[in-house]
């Protein structure tokens, strides 16, 4: 038997299951790598929002990330919700010294509305995570205030694109549209092209834990080797067929779907 990548997700937990951490570990078990997890806060949450936030120990963060970089191979890595400016000095330490693909969701905010990180903390994001990493995945409300523009048409989402690029010094940035009307078109820039990923809107509420999804399917393909093109047009299949399939689970936004592509594949 082959032995899968080991991928590994730095961020919050959902109790509720649809974001966070575990949003990412269901991803990576559907695409066949074996996930690995470290916590920064766990968060009282679920489909109609935040009731509670308790944020680990920084010396706590520190000793996950070395049980498992000194122990485990890791092939890919990503992290969502750090929320204090501590924490991601920890991190934007630890992660060069593996040399592995680093995709960074700048999670800011909740579906719900609810802020997840502190206001210093999205300074330090900018400043000290995004030129490490090989691609940031904001969504619109965080590409905004990465490049301190309002972001209204397709055109402002490709201008946004190229310029985190080429101010920040990620690899590559891919802007997501689901908060815009129409289709949901994303756009990737990689430093030197343009590229468009686009599919049909679905009519649902159901969008907890969308974007953790699509992050940590990028990731997965990153850690199986695809190139990064490649990377994000299957994983926006796998985020598209989870919302299609997405299930009225709770009274507020609920859930992604992560079988909807097994059953696809059944079919
Ligand atoms: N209603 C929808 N129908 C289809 N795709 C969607 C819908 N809402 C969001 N998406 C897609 O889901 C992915 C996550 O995007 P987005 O919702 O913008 O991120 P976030 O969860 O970080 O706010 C993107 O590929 C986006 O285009
Ligand atoms: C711990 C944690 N991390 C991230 C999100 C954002 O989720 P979404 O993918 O819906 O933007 C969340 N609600 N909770």
């Amino acid at each position: 038997m082959s032995i899968p990548p080991s991928v590994l997700t730095i961020a919050g937990t959902d109790p509720s299951g649809g974001a966070g951490i575990q949003a990412d570990l269901k991803t990576f078990q559907e695409l066949k790598v074996y996930g690995m997890s470290v916590i920064t806060s766990v968060v009282a949450q679920n489909t109609t929002g935040v009731q509670n936030i308790h944020h680990l120990p920084t010396g706590m963060l520190h000793d996950q990330l070395q049980s498992v970089l000194t122990d485990m191979p890791v092939h890919a890595i990503k992290t969502g919700m750090i929320a204090n400016r501590d924490m991601m000095e920890v991190i934007a330490d630890a992660i060069p010294k593996t040399n592995a693909p680093y995709v960074i969701d700048p999670v800011m905010v909740a579906t719900s509305g609810d802020p997840l990180i502190d206001e210093e903390a999205r300074g330090v994001l900018k400043e000290q995570l995004l030129p490490i990493a090989t691609l940031v995945t904001p969504n619109i409300p965080e590409a905004e205030f990465i490049i301190g523009n309002s972001i209204n048409s397709l055109a402002d989402m490709k201008e946004a694109a190229i310029s985190i690029v080429h101010t920040y010094g990620p690899k590559a940035a891919l802007i997501k549209g689901g908060h815009l009307q129409g289709k949901a078109i994303d756009f990737l820039y990689d430093g030197s092209q343009l590229h468009t990923f686009a599919a049909d809107r679905f009519d649902t509420k159901n969008t907890h834990g969308t974007g953790c999804t699509y992050s940590a399917a990028i990731t997965a393909n990153l850690s199986n080797g695809l190139h990064l093109i490649e990377a994000v047009q299957m994983a926006k299949h796998y985020v598209t067929e989870a919302i299609k399939h997405s299930f009225p689970l709770g009274t507020g936004n609920g859930p992604t779907n992560h079988w909807a592509i097994r059953e696809e594949r059944v079919k």
